[in-house]
């Protein structure tokens, strides 16, 4: 049985749908990359498996062990959520809430379980600085600490590069492989398509009507992957015609207007 399945889910607010027969499931040590245009239903759709919102139709399972509150979450980071004034150390152990029970403060097996994962993400001596004060890198893999307090079986990631330069980018994937091919099942949200290809084993692509899931190779071949790559390249076509037309008015030395 699968972490998570999905069948013929109708996401939407307040009775109007947003998106409908999504159809997926997550299994142990898959790398599940949800991509799709802006406003398809993405976030709606990790509100819904966070269990944050109900889905207006179709089944929801999760099973394999997963509890509910095994899922480590890697928000998308807001500009208020970055000026956040919390100490490293207080962001990370705030992770370990979900395994305190009713007990409302933190136990020693929660202040290890903090230290472990700091130091497995190298941020262990910023546990006293406050986490506004840190680099988009640092502030990334802090939550990632924070996140892996919560779970040993899903990571759960909303758009977790977005800010960060190429080289870090780079980096944070190659945590996040790591961490997958650990044992960790991965879903991520991501406008990166070419990073999606690149790591995922699988890719759910968010349609109003229809979306697609399968592995990465049945994507590549299918029309939702043809109609994405159009998209991207009509983008890029007009953005080069408009450099081009620009560069040829400048050599000409003289602007139209
Ligand atoms: N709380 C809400 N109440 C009503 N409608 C909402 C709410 N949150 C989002 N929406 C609408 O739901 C649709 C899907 O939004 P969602 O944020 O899930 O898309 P997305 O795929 O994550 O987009 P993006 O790639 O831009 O982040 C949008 O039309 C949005 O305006």
């Amino acid at each position: 049985m699968a972490y998570i399945a999905c069948e013929d889910l109708m996401l939407g607010y307040d009775g109007n749908v947003i998106a409908k027969n999504i159809r997926f499931e997550v299994n142990k040590e898959d790398y599940l990359c949800i991509v799709g245009e802006n406003g398809a239903g993405k976030s709606t759709l990790i509100k819904t498996l966070l269990h944050l919102m109900e889905p207006l139709g179709g089944k929801f399972i999760i099973g394999d062990g997963l509890k509910p509150y095994e899922i480590g979450y890697l928000p998308q980071q807001t500009a208020v959520q970055k000026d956040f004034p919390a100490s490293v150390w207080e962001i990370v152990l705030s992770g370990t809430l979900p395994k305190c029970g009713i007990r409302p403060f933190y136990g020693k097996a929660q202040k290890q379980l903090a230290e472990e994962h700091m130091k497995s993400m190298a941020v262990w001596e910023l546990r006293k600085q406050c986490y506004r004060n840190l680099s988009g890198g640092q502030q990334q893999r802090v939550l990632l600490a924070r996140a892996l307090c919560a779970t040993t079986k899903v990571l759960l990631l909303d758009e977790p590069v977005t800010g960060l330069d190429p080289k870090m980018a780079a980096e944070f994937y190659r945590i996040i492989q790591q961490l997958n091919s650990d044992g960790i099942a991965v879903i991520m949200v991501s406008h990166d398509i070419q990073a999606a290809i690149r790591y995922a084993s699988h890719i759910l692509h968010v349609e109003r009507e229809g979306s697609f899931f399968g592995s990465k190779e049945e994507y590549l071949k299918s029309d939702e992957w043809k109609g994405f790559q159009y998209a991207g390249g009509e983008v890029e076509r007009k953005a080069l015609s408009a450099i081009d037309s620009t560069s040829a008015k400048a050599d000409r030395g003289y602007e139209d207007e």
